[in-house]
């Protein structure tokens, strides 16, 4: 049996680090991130599409895209934001889809992980078999952002609201894993969820949705 996990959480909120551990237990991980990149190269016709929308001041000295020039302009406004989205989200859920596609016809692990930022905005939600969260409280969130990406306040703190609320995406996922610890902690919290995907692959149930009881 195999499975689509598609992993989640604000801006900063530790996706990529829970990502490095799931990769090292075996799973194929994918990046939202790169992938949108990818659609975005120079040459490619989202490139175009965003030069026609956004003019050729977002542009470096050689076409490639000037991303923090771009990242400035659609964080700050949502208008522009919605607009970006349109052009890049159906690109990279389609390559989401062959991804799909090409681990579940010619791959030999069991679990792919799509690393998504947007699950929920860009409708890749839908298509996978199982929501982990990585859930923070905002103040960390917040420190962690300005921390790792050198950013005021107030320039943190718009991105992170530029993304679903935290409580939205809680009631949307099946698996939460609590980054609000140590690295330690957050490993830990990984092993357990690693071994009880085990346990359902194994046995073949393949529930969804976390059991809480009744
Ligand atoms: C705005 C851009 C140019 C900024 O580039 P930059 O290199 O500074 O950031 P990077 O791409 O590494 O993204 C960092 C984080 O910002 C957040 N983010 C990115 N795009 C968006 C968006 N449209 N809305 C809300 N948050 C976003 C995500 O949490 C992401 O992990 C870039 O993020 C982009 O092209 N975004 C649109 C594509 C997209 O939605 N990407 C997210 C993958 S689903
Ligand atoms: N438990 C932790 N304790 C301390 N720092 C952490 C912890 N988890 C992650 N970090 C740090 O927080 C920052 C954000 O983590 P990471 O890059 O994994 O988040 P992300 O959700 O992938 O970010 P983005 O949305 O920008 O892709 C990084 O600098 C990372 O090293």
């Amino acid at each position: 049996m195999k499975i689509i996990i598609g992993l989640t959480g604000g801006i900063a909120s530790g996706k990529s680090t829970v990502a490095a551990m799931l990769k090292e237990k075996g799973a194929w991980v994918v990046d939202a991130d790169q992938v949108a990149r990818q659609v975005v190269e120079k040459g490619k016709p989202a490139l175009d599409e965003i030069v026609e929308a956004f003019g050729t001041m977002i542009l470096q000295a050689d076409g490639t895209l000037n991303r923090e020039a771009l990242g400035r302009g659609v964080f700050a406004n949502d208008e522009k934001r919605r607009l970006l989205n349109q052009i890049t989200h159906p690109r990279i859920r389609r390559e989401m889809l062959h991804i799909m596609k090409v681990f579940r016809e010619n791959d030999p692990r069991q679990v792919l992980v799509l690393e998504v930022p947007l699950l929920f905005e860009t409708g890749i939600d839908q298509l996978v078999d199982q929501i982990w969260l990585v859930d923070i409280e905002e103040e960390k969130q917040v420190r962690r952002l300005m921390e790792r990406s050198k950013l005021s306040k107030r320039e943190a703190c718009a991105r992170i609201q530029s993304q679903m609320p935290q409580t939205e995406k809680r009631k949307r996922s099946h698996i939460l894993i609590d980054n609000n610890g140590d690295r330690h902690m957050l490993q830990k919290g990984v092993n357990h969820q690693w071994e009880e995907l085990m346990m359902q692959l194994n046995n073949k149930t393949g529930s969804k949705k976390q059991d809480n009881g009744c």
